[in-house]
């Protein structure tokens, strides 16, 4: 396993001001008990609502912050005692912090980067022409990162995240505030980075288009705890999220009929319009009852909404 953590938590001591002279110091549990295990070439979308604790979890993984309790291992190593040997496996993207030079162009920053990473030039190029070509950079490599747009920056991040080849990456809202072609350049990198299956990725965000196109796994954490960890899939079963099929018929559908496996939620323009929310049955099944009952003219059916099921998570 790549990533191993158990009984992960991380306090930060706050201090507040109370009243005219007194000062109050209250912990908080960022983290709070966290175990996580991902295999190699795994990509894991590590998701919750704000505070959660993603960003200290990424933290801890990457060695900036010292856990309070727990154990962390991340490619074999402790992140805070081996940081700087960690330093050369692992690609991080964390949205507010850049690893470029403002100042230089985009290209020089790269190749500012093999030489601090000591990568072979002939290695560097290969690496470089595949990002290049997956994230379309050969407009703006001569452009000094500062006149850059945020689309552009985050490509180019991606780019410096990827050169010395590292075995993790881990992407803190790699898509946040992107326009849609760069939203699109990224998650289609990303599905690729995944597909080829020689890298991890831990990746957190918001937008739930990142998750659906991209995380086969997701982490969902609240409060500093893991509250799902399994598929989209059992994330809506576990949460009653239904499939619906919504049916044009070319009769009325009977009243008060009922259809194996499925209820009937609505019925709709003169009875030739029939919803069914799926009990969990598989799809066709259902179809063929439906089939038997009347003649069919059209059909859809409909995923259950992740916005809906992450929603009632997030509102606990
Ligand atoms: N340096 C710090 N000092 C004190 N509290 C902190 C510190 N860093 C984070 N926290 C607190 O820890 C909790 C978890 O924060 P964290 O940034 O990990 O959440 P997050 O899931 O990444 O949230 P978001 O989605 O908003 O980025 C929050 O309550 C936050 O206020």
């Amino acid at each position: 396993m790549i990533i191993e953590v158990s009984g992960l938590r991380k306090d930060f001591t706050v201090t507040t001001k109370v009243g005219r002279l007194r000062r109050e110091r209250t912990v908080v549990s960022a983290v709070d008990g966290v175990d996580l295990v991902v295999g190699r070439g795994e990509l894991i979308g590590y998701i919750g609502p704000n505070g959660a604790g993603k960003s200290t979890t990424l933290k801890v993984l990457t060695g900036v912050l010292t856990p309070s309790a727990g154990r962390v291992r991340v490619c074999g190593l402790d992140p805070v005692a081996d940081r700087t040997t960690l330093a050369r496996r692992i690609g991080v993207v964390f949205g507010q912090r850049s690893q470029l030079w403002w100042d230089l162009p985009l290209g020089e920053s790269f190749e500012l980067l093999r030489h601090i990473y000591r990568v072979p030039a002939a290695e560097h190029a290969a690496r470089l022409r595949t990002c290049s070509d997956l994230l379309d950079l050969d407009g703006f490599t001569r452009t000094p990162v500062r006149q850059l747009s945020l689309g552009q920056r985050m490509r180019g991040e991606l780019t410096a995240a990827l050169l010395h080849g590292p075995e993790v990456l881990f992407l803190d809202e790699p898509t946040i505030g992107l326009d849609v072609l760069s939203k699109q350049a990224v998650r289609g990198f990303l599905a690729e980075l995944d597909r080829r299956g020689d890298t991890t990725v831990v990746l957190t965000t918001h937008d739930l288009a990142d998750i659906e196109k991209l995380c086969e796994r997701l982490v969902v954490i609240d409060h500093g705890r893991v509250v799902h960890d399994g598929t989209l899939d059992a994330l809506h079963t576990r949460h009653g999220s239904r499939r619906t099929i919504v049916a044009d018929l070319d009769a009325p559908w009977p009243a008060g009929q009922t259809v194996p496996g499925a209820a009937v939620t609505a019925v709709e323009a003169d009875g030739t319009r029939v919803t069914l929310t799926l009990d969990g049955r598989a799809a066709g099944e259902v179809v063929a009852a439906l089939a038997r009952i009347v003649p069919l003219r059209d059909l859809s059916v409909q995923e259950p909404d992740i916005e809906d099921v992450v929603a009632r998570i997030y509102r606990g």
